[in-house]
């Protein structure tokens, strides 16, 4: 996918507006044209001749809308059994004699979880079955539920086949459309984990300070104590250290590199797959985009080489048609790692229309002083065309392989016209499994001749280089947390200042130098905060309280109580935190609130409840009905006396402070609940309070009630009412309508948020 524009995404469009995209109100199709982008493609044979008008055709058409019903499992398939079943019957084919495209599942997308559909604007204003699914999908995007995404970017984190025990790296993940992806395949139910706390991890990264922030937010909405955010370079990362235990060793025995199960490198490309979307590439285009990301790729996809287990998977993926961004970097990649392979795509999600990868390319260039695009069939014509005081520019890794030893038709190419969607690569790369070498063997090799980036690296080579760059990241800062077991603590023999060798410790401590979070600080089980909440929130002994830790500046009371799983803590206690750049790690679970006596309780945040509630005391779950939930969203805090019997005398005969709600499935006249539903609400002394935020409220009123009843529900409606009056006087007024029924449900905050969709 490609990197969006800063001022693009920072802004990023309103989030419904974003639901009603026609991007070709940006440039004309007369001007979706670029002499160059033809010329150098043809050249390249990516689609056969016959294919060329059907591609360049498509290339001008905007993309339909897909999203994706995003979660953890259940909670996805509850949501998109009431697309099937509630809304999908309702929308009609054909809208005041317009044909129109309703919703339709995307077929070689797992459990159906993905949609896709082409519905003009006025479809959506004029229809009200179309404006209810709208409204529906606005809501429900804001909320995290549904993930507006491009169906060719939801392919690599498939193909990737993450298990809830798999140690993932997301190289360059901002803003986190995959990284989602791959957090709810950790959190997939398996017979050896539970899905609350998976024990594998997923370690996101981006290079870009501001892109993670988005990057955390979007992952947020899928709470994990599984997760971590780093802010590094993808091409230098650093290795991270595990206690011993956490990689197959016994606990006590020291710390060792954490190598990954699973690695994906979505690089930053020159995103021309990308078109449909941003027709601005239609205007700018240029081969210079592609040549001059070639290096960063190949040395992003490098070091995930070096980072992987043996028997572990990469997917190499770009947004981009560019066989110089993608054939060219795995197969350079490839000779250069022969413990490599390729695996083939071709029979993977096999409803997927796909087109296998290129074996030949011809790089091209603009010599200088000439506006004429040139093309160069070998490495070394290239270089005899240099004008004498003219630099190489590019490396013979753009070139095609001259023998092929890898099969490079194991790529997978999406192309627009295949099934309408944007263009995609993808590469799936194996780890061979380790075979210990015969010693015997390795005193007669010939000592290696190779140049150094070509050369084949040995195991024990391997270890030697990372832990170089260990030492430089690891053990000597880690935050000092007052209640770490001792066994845990960072050997004191470590060597703080390891030689400075290849400028990487340089280059860490440059990255390092302006990085400004709180650090993480583990909580001993018998601190009394942690004391209190395990009382208080009724959560069973099985709770693993010693991953509970704090972010705050040391000394400062706790307010926030977050939860990591054992092998992410094992990563917090290893590493320097502003070594490493560690942005977030694990969920946040508890906050304290203020009760207004003096007295501070701690509550169960909502998004944490998923986590929680497998630990939670079973006799302290209060049952509670649709007249409950009604109860709890039409009023911010209802009397307890107002509620119907018997949960009135139930909840007055509980102490003040925070209880958990379940909501069996139930249907009635007043609304339908498919689910069971469990839900945080905060007792005072005489009143209640449902402890999830406005828009959640609004999704949740929606889901159950097919209206919105909350307090903010009922204003919009009536401010909406307010509106369409002062503006019925003439026609254009109508129209502003119109454009307000979208606005009023929109919140600017989230409107960023699921909307990069590759
Ligand atoms: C194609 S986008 C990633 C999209 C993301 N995987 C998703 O699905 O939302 C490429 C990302 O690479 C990041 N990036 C660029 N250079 C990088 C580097 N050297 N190391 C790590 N990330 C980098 C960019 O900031 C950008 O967010």
């Amino acid at each position: 996918m490609a990197r969006r524009k800063k001022a693009d995404w920072k802004k990023g469009p309103k989030s419904s507006k974003a639901w009603n995209d026609n991007r070709t109100d940006i440039i004309s199709p007369e001007q979706m044209r670029n002499v160059n982008f033809e010329k150098y493609y043809k050249a390249q044979q990516i689609v056969p001749d016959e294919e060329w008008d059907a591609f360049m055709g498509r290339l001008r058409v905007p993309l339909p809308t897909t999203f994706r019903v995003a979660g953890f499992r259940e909670t996805a398939t509850v949501l998109n059994d009431l697309i099937k079943t509630t809304y999908i019957p309702t929308l009609s084919n054909e809208v005041d004699g317009e044909e129109v495209q309703p919703p339709a599942q995307l077929p070689w997308y797992p459990d159906g979880l993905a949609w896709q559909f082409n519905v003009s604007k006025q479809v959506l204003r004029k229809n009200p079955d179309f404006k209810r699914f709208h409204s529906f999908l606005v809501f429900e995007t804001e909320i995290g539920n549904i993930s507006r995404q491009e169906a060719v970017s939801m392919l690599p984190p498939l193909l990737l086949d993450v298990q809830p025990h798999h140690v993932v790296l997301d190289m360059c993940a901002a803003p986190g459309s995959k990284t989602a992806q791959l957090l709810e395949a950790l959190h997939t139910p398996s017979p050896t984990s539970t899905t609350a706390i998976p024990p594998g991890l997923v370690l996101a990264n981006d290079s870009d300070h501001k892109r993670t922030h988005l990057l955390i937010h979007q992952s947020a909405r899928l709470p994990s104590p599984s997760l971590l955010v780093t802010n590094l370079d993808a091409s230098i990362f650093p290795a991270i250290r595990v206690g011993a235990e956490c990689v197959g060793g016994s606990k006590g025995t020291g710390t060792k590199q954490l190598l990954f199960d699973r690695i994906l490198c979505d690089v930053p490309c020159s995103g021309d797959g990308t078109l449909r979307k941003n027709v601005g590439i239609w205007l700018k285009w240029g081969v210079g985009d592609g040549n001059g990301l070639h290096s960063l790729q190949l040395r992003i996809l490098q070091r995930a080489m070096r980072l992987l287990k043996p028997g572990g998977r990469i997917v190499y993926s770009t947004c981009s048609l560019n066989p110089i961004e993608n054939e060219a970097v795995v197969a350079a990649a490839l000779r250069s790692n022969p413990n490599f392979t390729l695996l083939p795509t071709s029979t993977s999600l096999p409803s997927l229309q796909r087109r296998p990868g290129l074996t030949t390319w011809t790089p091209a260039f603009f010599s200088s002083g000439s506006r004429e695009l040139q093309f160069f069939k070998t490495y070394e014509e290239y270089v005899s065309a240099l004008g004498e005081k003219e630099e190489k520019k590019y490396t013979e890794s753009m070139w095609p392989p001259k023998e092929s030893e890898e099969d490079l038709t194991k790529c997978m190419r999406i192309y627009p016209h295949l099934q309408d969607t944007g263009g995609f690569f993808i590469a799936v790369l194996e780890r061979k499994p380790h075979v210990p070498r015969d010693p015997k063997k390795r005193e007669a090799d010939p000592a290696p001749s190779e140049p150094a980036t070509k050369k084949p690296k040995l195991e024990e080579e391997e270890e030697e280089e990372d832990a170089i760059l260990e030492d430089a990241v690891c053990a000597e800062a880690v935050s000092t947390p007052s209640a770490v077991n001792q066994d845990e603590k960072p050997k004191e023999d470590s060597n703080p200042h390891p030689p400075d060798k290849k400028g990487k410790r340089k280059q860490l401590e440059e990255t390092g130098g302006t990085f400004k979070e709180n650090p993480y600080t583990f909580l001993a089980p018998d601190d009394p905060i942690v004391k209190a909440c395990i009382e208080k929130l009724h959560l069973n002994p099985s709770f693993p309280s010693h991953n509970l830790f704090v972010r705050n500046p040391s000394g400062e009371p706790a307010r926030s109580l977050y939860l990591t799983n054992d092998i992410v803590r094992s990563v917090i206690l290893h590493n320097d935190y502003n070594k490493i750049r560690l942005m977030t790690a694990g969920t946040k679970l508890f906050v304290k609130q203020s009760t207004g006596d003096g007295d501070e309780k701690f509550r169960i945040l909502s998004e944490g409840l998923p986590v929680v509630f497998p630990f939670v005391e079973p006799e302290t779950v209060m049952d509670a009905d649709l007249a409950v939930l009604r109860g709890l969203l039409e009023v911010y805090h209802p009397l307890c006396e107002s509620f119907p019997q018997p949960f009135r005398d139930a909840i007055v005969a509980r102490p003040s402070g925070c209880h958990v709600l379940k909501f069996g499935a139930e249907k009635n006249d007043a609304g339908s609940l498919t689910h069971e539903l469990v839900l945080p609400i905060w007792k005072s002394s005489v009143s209640l309070s449902l402890m999830i935020d406005k828009k959640a409220k609004s999704a949740l009123s929606l889901r159950v009630f097919g209206q919105d009843v909350t307090t903010a529900g009922r204003e919009a409606a009536s401010n909406q009412k307010v509106k369409t009056i002062s503006n019925s006087a003439g026609a254009e007024a109508k129209e502003a309508e119109a454009d307000e029924v979208v606005i009023v449900q929109e919140d600017p905050d989230q409107a960023v948020d699921n909307m990069d969709g590759t």
